[in-house]
């Protein structure tokens, strides 16, 4: 599982193991690791450190100190390296070590004049192979500002517009990018690998930010005490959470999904959910769709059973058209009565639009907030689960009453922080809320979070919601029998967890449908794919679920 931990909280715990070391000894494991990376790099490209030419960009604080100790070490292997200084501080020890070395210090920060600097930054940028980014890591705030704005700025034309693009190596995080809540806020430059010091921050992990941390490596400074804030799973993950069936298990502890989709308007819709949800490994998949879509839907699913009875969750919603007021109605009755029964749901698609009639039939229950007197709410339970896109979110926001400076909230409000607006409406909703991207993220309304990254972009095509909302319902099945079994009920956060391994299925069966491998790729010649159907992805899920089991 990768881990994320607010910055302030990294620095905090670090700043104890700083004090006690050596002085620079934690900054020169940091740079000895920065080093590694760039050799790595090279190494990946067919190079050696030795002979390549390197760009380090230095800023003010101790980031620009790990990249001056990188320079230093590069140099000792027989790089040509230039530092360009972009602020008129550089950690003095570090400069002095990075000068002894023959690092060659380009002071960018003194000139006046803003053409010397863009013929300066232009000499050292399009010589070299390699630009290490150390402007500014945790300890900065807010977008880049002055010479290390115009510097980003300029570098990254020039890499947008060099036939040999440079690796970028950042150290830390990438400059501008230290935010906690994963909002870009200005120029940056996206990394090919970001070497983190002590433990992963929250940017590393929350879109849109981790967009642009290339792959991530942790250099171990000493134990992290701290709260995780986001967390993102692994395909051991996966295959921990899955229960393999074994000799005494039977349909109903496999877990038993019912799939109520499709309206008038897209009588087909829930064909790709139910044989999601059936590919997924649910012991029985009961349908109820539209009657002009049985013919199809036996065709393709004939183990399908059109008949409701017990199950263990229930997933609603895709293909809803809200104006079909029958089967608005028999949505919300399936779900209502799900919900009372305690068992997960997932509300999907054009379900989003009828919470508040799922909610309205919900008893009402106290809830507390701070030093605030006791109301009474209607929420749903932490094991419902909501699926918007950002647009759905954005309409979903709205109505629920929040508001950003236009009105409202706008779909470019929620592409700028998803994570923050899938936790306000967990905690609004009392549902978890998985608002599905390029990078999918899960809030639980007790605050677990999960980012899963892993899906190409061919994965944007009609009916793969629908194949992840039955991917979801078949998780969702199996962990409520697993907990039926147990004898407890599904919590807050073995919710989220499922959200995302169901996430992660769908991701690598979308990988591997579009003729990717199942993880990022290393070096530079990455495959592209090529696209997909929904159907595709469903037809792929069984080999995901073995990737992650074998
Ligand atoms: N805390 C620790 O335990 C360790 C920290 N290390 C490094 O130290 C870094 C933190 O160092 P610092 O606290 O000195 O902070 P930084 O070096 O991240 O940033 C401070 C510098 O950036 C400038 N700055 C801040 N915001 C800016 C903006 N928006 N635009 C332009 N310039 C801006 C400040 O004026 C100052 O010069 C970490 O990211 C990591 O790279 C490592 O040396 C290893 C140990
Ligand atoms: N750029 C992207 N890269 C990777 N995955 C994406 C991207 N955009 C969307 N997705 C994924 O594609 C799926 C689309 O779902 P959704 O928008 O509900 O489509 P539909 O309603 O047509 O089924 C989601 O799982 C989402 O996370």
């Amino acid at each position: 599982m990768l881990r994320a931990y607010a910055s302030s909280d990294v620095r905090r715990a670090e700043g104890e193991l700083v004090a006690a070391a050596p002085q620079d000894a934690l900054m020169k494991q940091a740079a000895d690791g920065v080093a590694a990376a760039v050799s790595d790099q090279l190494t990946l490209l067919g190079a050696t450190v030795h002979g390549s030419t390197v760009l380090a960009l230095v800023g003010g604080g101790d980031n620009g100190g790990d990249a001056l100790y990188a320079a230093k070490y590069l140099a000792d292997s027989g790089a040509k390296v230039q530092a360009l200084l972009v602020s008129t501080k550089a950690h003095p020890r570090a400069l002095a070590a990075a000068k002894k070395a023959g690092v060659d210090i380009l002071d960018a920060a003194r000139l006046t004049k803003r053409s010397q600097l863009r013929a300066l930054v232009a000499e050292a940028a399009n010589k070299a192979g390699v630009w290490v980014d150390g402007i500014v890591g945790t300890g900065g705030s807010g977008p880049l500002r002055g010479t290390a704005a115009t510097v980003v700025g300029q570098l990254v034309s020039l890499r947008d517009s060099s036939p040999d693009e440079p690796v970028v190596v950042a150290v830390d995080v990438p400059s501008g990018l230290g935010g906690e809540d994963g909002k870009v806020a200005g120029p940056h430059l996206t990394a090919d690998v970001t070497v983190t010091m002590g433990a992963m921050k929250n940017p590393a992990l929350l879109p849109p930010a981790c967009n642009s941390f290339g792959s991530i490596e942790v250099v171990e400074l000493g134990p992290v005490e701290a709260p995780v804030s986001a967390c993102r799973l692994t395909a051991a993950d996966v295959a921990d959470l899955w229960k393999v069936p074994g000799r005494a298990d039977h349909k109903y502890t496999r877990g038993v999904v019912e799939v109520v989709a499709g309206s008038d308007s897209y009588p087909a819709t829930g064909i790709i959910c139910a044989r999601a949800a059936a590919r997924t490994g649910a012991g029985m998949v009961r349908v109820n769709i539209p009657a002009a879509a049985s013919a199809s839907l036996f065709a393709v699913l004939p183990e399908a059973v059109p008949v409701s009875g017990r199950s263990q969750a229930v997933v609603v919603g895709p293909g809803l058209d809200p104006k079909d007021e029958g089967r608005v109605d028999e949505m919300v009755r399936a779900a209502t009565k799900a919900i009372l029964r305690s068992l997960p749901v997932v509300v999907d698609a054009g379900g989003i639009s009828i919470i508040d009639r799922i909610l309205a039939r919900l008893p009402e229950r106290a809830e507390s907030m701070g030093s605030s007197p006791v109301r009474r709410v209607r929420k749903f339970a932490p094991n419902v689960v909501l699926t918007p896109h950002a647009g759905e979110a954005a309409q979903l926001a709205t109505r629920l009453g929040f508001s950003e400076a236009s009105g409202g909230v706008a779909r470019s409000d929620i592409e700028a922080a998803p994570a923050k607006w899938a936790g306000l409406l967990a905690e609004k909703t009392g549902a978890t809320v998985l608002l599905k991207g390029a990078v999918s993220v899960v809030c639980g309304p007790e605050g677990d979070t999960f980012t899963q990254a892993e899906a190409p972009g061919w994965t944007a095509t009609a009916g793969a919601g629908d194949a992840l909302a039955g991917i979801l319902g078949a998780v969702l099945a199996m962990e409520q029998a697993q907990a039926e079994a147990d004898g407890h009920s599904l919590s807050a956060s073995e919710t989220a967890a499922g959200a995302a391994a169901g996430t992660w299925v769908h991701s690598i069966a979308a990988r591997l449908a579009a003729g990717l491998g199942a993880g990022p790729e290393l070096g530079r010649k990455k495959k592209v794919g090529h696209p997909i159907l929904a159907s595709d992805i469903v037809q792929q899920i069984p080999a995901a679920i073995e990737l992650a089991l074998r």
